[in-house]
């Protein structure tokens, strides 16, 4: 009776999941972008790169807007202080967004253990702490710079997590991604007005920072191979985790009750809060489509460039000049991207021929 009980039955779920569905993660975010023809998947490419860009740039301008912005009039215009609430409200909002996508499509897929999605959640949850608590010690644009080679502990944690092996030629290019891309932050003065010295306690949380991060793209990589993970499954559970583990010490801190009075009061501070949310769960599908298409080391190739990208953009728009080291480290960018695609290209020809030779050879018997 035990054994076919409701409560029974979500126990076990929680603990060893549901079998996995051989179609499982193939229920896409964005059903329009299916095939996977060469086309196919430049156009997902082309999406994902798009959507992450257009995503993490307006949020990034709105949280800064958010914790430097003064909110009230005159002498009493205060700024908002806890920036733990708008990670809670960005992992809430997904959570609602992910379930009620899942109840209205009725995709609903328990695939994998549930408790496994927590180690992802909480990884992410001490990478973002690591990234906020590092601005104490080093500078946002040290940051911003530091973040340039996080594809090399990407690939290493790939190693550790899911056993992956890398050509060498993956190696080199995230090496020179990571030089093209500090190349470009340095001569464009993101790393000027440098005021907050770099100290051993800034390098420990970045290192912390780049060990959990890694950490959280590979797993859910893992969770989405091994399980046959729907992208909005990944997203649903992941968040449902966070909530709780983001929402526990804002209450205990009283940040919640502090940033629930603030709303109160300044109601267009709720407005910047729900468009950030907005933003950030528009990037949050755009990242687990990817991860889930492409795995961590694209989507982390598109974080990484994210910033080099933006800044060149606002160059041609408002045709600022190019000094001749960012646009070295432009080239640099471009021709790692270049030489991954054309390497990936080789590899698939040599594999495509040796496929269709031992044919050949039996035709010509
Ligand atoms: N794999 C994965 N899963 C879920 N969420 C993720 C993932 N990678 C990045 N993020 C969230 O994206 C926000 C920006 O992250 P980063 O600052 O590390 O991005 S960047 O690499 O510097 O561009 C940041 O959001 P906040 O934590 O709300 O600040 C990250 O938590």
């Amino acid at each position: 009776v035990l054994g076919q009980g409701k409560w029974y039955q979500l126990l076990t779920c929680c603990i060893f999941g549901n079998e996995a569905s051989p179609t499982g993660n193939k229920r896409s975010i964005f059903p329009c972008l299916s095939g996977d023809t060469t086309t196919a998947t430049a156009i997902k490419l082309a999406t994902c790169t798009i959507g992450l860009q257009v995503s993490y740039l307006t949020w990034g301008v709105l949280q800064e807007k958010v914790m430097t912005h003064k909110y009230g009039e005159g002498a009493q215009a205060v700024k908002f202080k806890n920036s733990e609430f708008l990670v809670f409200m960005n992992r809430i909002a997904a959570f609602i967004v992910a379930g009620l996508y899942i109840q209205i499509t009725r995709s609903g897929q328990w695939n994998g253990p549930f408790y496994r999605f927590s180690f992802a959640s909480l990884s992410n949850i001490c990478s973002s702490w690591c990234q906020y608590e590092a601005l104490r010690f080093v500078s946002f644009p040290t940051q911003v710079l530091g973040k340039a080679s996080k594809m090399i502990p990407v690939m290493i944690m790939g190693r550790v997590v899911s056993k992956k092996t890398y050509q060498y030629y993956e190696y080199v290019v995230a090496l020179m991604i990571s030089v093209g891309v500090s190349l470009f932050l340095t001569a464009t003065g993101s790393d000027k007005h440098n005021s907050t010295e770099t100290t051993v306690s800034g390098l420990i949380l970045m290192i912390g920072y780049m060990g959990f991060d890694s950490f959280t793209a590979n797993w859910q990589s893992h969770m989405f191979t091994e399980y046959k993970v729907p992208s909005m499954q990944m997203m649903f559970n992941v968040n449902c985790f966070s909530c709780l583990f983001t929402s526990v010490p804002l209450l205990i801190s009283g940040g919640m009750t502090y940033a629930l009075a603030f709303m109160m009061v300044h109601p267009s501070f709720a407005t910047h809060v729900g468009i950030i949310s907005l933003t950030s769960v528009t990037g949050q599908m755009f990242i687990f489509y990817t991860l889930a298409e492409f795995g961590p080391l694209v989507f982390t190739t598109i974080m990484v460039t994210r910033n080099m990208l933006s800044i060149l953009l606002s160059c041609i728009i408002y045709g600022h000049v190019l000094t001749s080291q960012a646009a070295l480290g432009v080239s640099v960018v471009f021709c790692a991207l270049f030489l991954q695609i054309y390497a990936k290209y080789r590899i698939k020809q040599k594999k495509s021929q040796q496929a269709t030779n031992p044919r050949e050879q039996s035709d010509t018997a």
